[in-house]
């Protein structure tokens, strides 16, 4: 029997962000690999018109929880949904709920947080740093709590290159950037921001650092651990491969690419694309639950879940396998064909984006319009460069993360645990998981059939047709412009013809 599945049999325990990626592979490996475990709180907000108990039944009736109903078939009965909107204070929470959190709880995963670069400062303040910092204080109330483990990012302090596990200090203070923030108004926040961030090269990363302070500093004499994953990926083996369900991250790249809106990138080849398996994280936390509450480190522990520096894959690699997928099993309904390019020069980029990018985009609401149809593309793919400018920064540098803490906690678990909650990443076949990972995207993202691949793939020589008609079309012109100005190419055609 596992140690680490054994510990949590019994259990109460806290997750935040349990209706988010990382939540909801964390909680399914909760129920299958602990079935007995006594309850599992979790702070939700209604949202999109749906209450807590629908958005709960949605993700229970979701096919990533299958096996988790045959292990656990009462597993609706050890979920409790808390009504809970980390933006306000005391999280909204009522006074029962309070009550019942702060005694019962044994267990706190705070995976909560605003992921968008973009957000405001103050609302990503309040996310990803108030908020620790009050679930903290509510930490220092639960008698029975064993183990607080926050998640952060590899990237928390993405403006060094060589980054330690260990917390390191921001130039301000969180308490005085949330102080500040209650009386500045938006227009001054929106003017200090850029002097704020400093080197960070967003919000998003920026407060996930003041977090990570604000978790050191409000520590009291809680056990608590910090993990820091990278690029958070599809699932590698557990429950099934290839699940993922969100546009965050690789995701939304590898769409616009596979429906042929995306066709050059501003990247780095040869830059390291840390990119880990969401399972890989989850089994970590699990473990690192476990160890920080039975053998109670003196201090804080950061645990780095990275792939670079076991088991590198560059951006190249990642690019060339997602492409030969396509031309296995293509997405339906392509804009283009699949076929897409990295550059690292900006001025090949700009070209690109005109030429590849904008141009067919132009072309296409050309058409629409005439057909008596609105015109939609132009405005999608300016989004959607918007978005992949975003994320540039991330896929044109390397960093190396250290990983003793975790290759120490590797070594701590016994041969069975290694197995149950296996975040070994040196055993990780990139080709595969790749493969596994578009097809994932394909099923669980695009909710695309597999019986519609012949239909695809026909589409796809249908495109590829157009586009050999379309060239020499446009070469013909541009040839016989020249022939109208040039004495030379006349001779060149006559010879020719
Ligand atoms: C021979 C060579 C071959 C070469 C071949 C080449 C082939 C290449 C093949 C591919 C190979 C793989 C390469 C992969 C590189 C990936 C790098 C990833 C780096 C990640 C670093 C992460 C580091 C930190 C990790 C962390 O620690 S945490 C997690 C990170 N956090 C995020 O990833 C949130 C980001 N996102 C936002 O911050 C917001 O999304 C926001 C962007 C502000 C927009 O925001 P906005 O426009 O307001 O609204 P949205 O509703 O969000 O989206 C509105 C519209 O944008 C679209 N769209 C949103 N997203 C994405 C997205 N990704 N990709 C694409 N589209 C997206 C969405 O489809 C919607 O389209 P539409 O509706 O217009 O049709
Ligand atoms: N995905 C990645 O690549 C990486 C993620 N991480 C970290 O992992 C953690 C989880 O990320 P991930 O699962 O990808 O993110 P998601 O965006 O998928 O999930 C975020 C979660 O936070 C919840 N949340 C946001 N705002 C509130 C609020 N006001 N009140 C209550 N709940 C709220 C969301 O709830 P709701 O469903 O209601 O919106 C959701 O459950 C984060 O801390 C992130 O920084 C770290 C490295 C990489």
């Amino acid at each position: 029997m596992s140690t680490i599945a054994a510990f949590y049999g019994g259990k109460s325990i806290l997750i935040t962000g349990a209706t988010g990626f990382l939540g909801k592979v964390l909680m399914e490996k909760l129920f299958r690999t602990s079935p007995d475990l006594k309850v599992i709180y979790i702070l939700v907000r209604p949202k999109a018109g749906q209450t807590l108990q629908q958005r709960v039944f949605q993700i229970l009736d979701s096919k990533l929880f299958e096996k988790v109903k045959e292990v656990c078939p009462n597993v609706h009965e050890k979920i409790r949904a808390i009504y809970a909107d980390l933006n306000q204070n005391d999280f909204a929470i009522s006074k029962e709920d309070m009550q019942e959190l702060l005694s019962c709880t044994n267990i706190i995963f705070h995976c909560a947080a605003t992921v968008r670069f973009d957000d405001t400062l103050r609302h990503a303040v309040q996310l990803n740093v108030t908020a620790t910092r009050q679930l903290l204080l509510m930490a220092s109330q639960m008698p029975k709590l064993e183990a607080f483990i926050h998640i952060s990012t590899a990237y928390s302090n993405c403006n060094l290159k060589h980054i330690d596990e260990v917390i390191y200090p921001c130039p301000v203070e969180p308490k005085k950037i949330i102080d500040s923030l209650e009386w500045l108004d938006d227009a001054i926040i929106d003017e200090i921001t850029p002097k704020l961030i400093r080197d960070w090269p967003n919000i998003y990363t920026y407060t996930k650092a003041l977090g990570e302070m604000v978790v050191q500093q409000e520590s009291r004499n809680l056990n608590i651990a910090i993990i820091r994953p990278s690029i958070v990926g599809a699932t590698w083996q557990e429950p099934f491969p290839g699940w993922v369900d969100n546009i965050n991250g690789p995701n939304g790249i590898i769409i616009a690419t596979g429906k042929g809106f995306l066709r050059a990138i501003k990247a780095t080849p040869m830059a390291v694309a840390d990119v880990i398996p969401v399972d890989t994280v989850v089994n970590l936390m699990l473990a690192v639950g476990w160890y920080t509450a039975v053998h109670r480190p003196k201090s804080t522990l950061v645990y780095h879940i990275t792939s670079g520096n076991m088991n590198p894959c560059n951006w190249h690699k990642m690019g060339v396998q997602v492409l030969a997928t396509f031309e296995k099993i293509p997405f339906e309904r392509p804009f283009r064909r699949p076929n897409a390019n990295f550059t690292s020069n900006s001025f090949t980029s700009q070209y690109w984006n005109a030429v590849s990018h904008r141009a067919p985009a132009i072309i296409y609401d050309c058409y629409l319009r005439l057909t008596g149809r609105k015109p939609r593309m132009t405005k999608l793919m300016n989004r959607l460069l918007r978005t992949v400018s975003m994320l540039e920064y991330f896929i044109n540098r390397s960093w190396e993360w250290s990983t003793y803490n975790t290759e120490m906690l590797m070594s701590e678990l016994s041969p069975e645990d290694q197995r149950v909650f296996n975040f070994d990443v040196r055993q990780l076949n990139w080709l595969e998981y790749i493969e596994n990972y578009v097809l994932g995207v394909k099923k669980y993202l695009l909710k695309e059939d597999m019986a519609g691949i012949p239909k695809a793939k026909q589409r796809l020589k249908r495109l590829r047709n157009i586009h050999y008609l379309f060239n020499t079309a446009l070469f013909l012109i541009a040839w016989r412009l020249l022939i109208a100005r040039s004495q030379m190419a006349r001779n060149v055609w006559f010879f020719i013809m």
